[in-house]
């Protein structure tokens, strides 16, 4: 496993992380915005990276926001690809129905995960191998647990 990569940044704000550790670099807002109840903006960041290959950075919702606001990363996560050069932006969606949402510039407005992801080959087959559980899904273990009487 690769223990640091190095992103290369042109940035008005760079991600930072708030502890050393942390899987999430925080984006600020690059431009302020009012959301309206239910309503969404594609909020920029003024961040442009270069991502080594093998790898891509995910955009995903910051957990503060979505409890105390109602604020998500609407497509989460958003995939940032590794030949993209563009400034990253971010779908931020208002869930909340009554009240609306200020975003001024400098705020953290999401979080971005850097992660391997390996080269893939899609293999044409004409049948796959079995499974435990073959081709069940979609709730078919049920959803409350089993030993308090729910219903499978
Ligand atoms: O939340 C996001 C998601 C994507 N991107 C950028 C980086 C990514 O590499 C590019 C394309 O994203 P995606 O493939 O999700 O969008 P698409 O609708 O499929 O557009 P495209 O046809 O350009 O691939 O947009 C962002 O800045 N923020
Ligand atoms: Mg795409």
């Amino acid at each position: 496993m690769t223990e640091s990569v190095d992103v290369l940044i042109i940035a008005s704000e760079a991600p930072r992380f708030a502890h050393p550790g942390d899987a999430g670099a925080d984006l600020t807002a690059a431009e302020s915005v009012v959301l309206g109840p239910g309503e969404r903006a594609l909020v920029g960041t003024g961040v442009s990276i270069a991502l080594p290959s093998g790898f891509a950075a995910f955009i995903v919702p910051r957990s503060g926001l979505a409890a105390r606001h109602g604020i998500t990363v609407l497509n989460a996560p958003g995939t940032v690809d590794a030949g993209y050069r563009g400034e990253i932006k971010v779908t931020l969606l208002n869930t909340d129905s009554t009240d609306s949402y200020t975003v001024n510039v400098g705020d953290r407005i999401a979080q971005m995960i850097v992660m391997p992801v390996p080269e893939v080959r899609f293999v044409p087959v004409e049948s796959l191998p079995g499974s435990a559980r073959g081709a069940d899904g979609f709730g078919s273990t049920g959803y409350a647990q089993k030993n308090e009487g729910a219903q499978a």
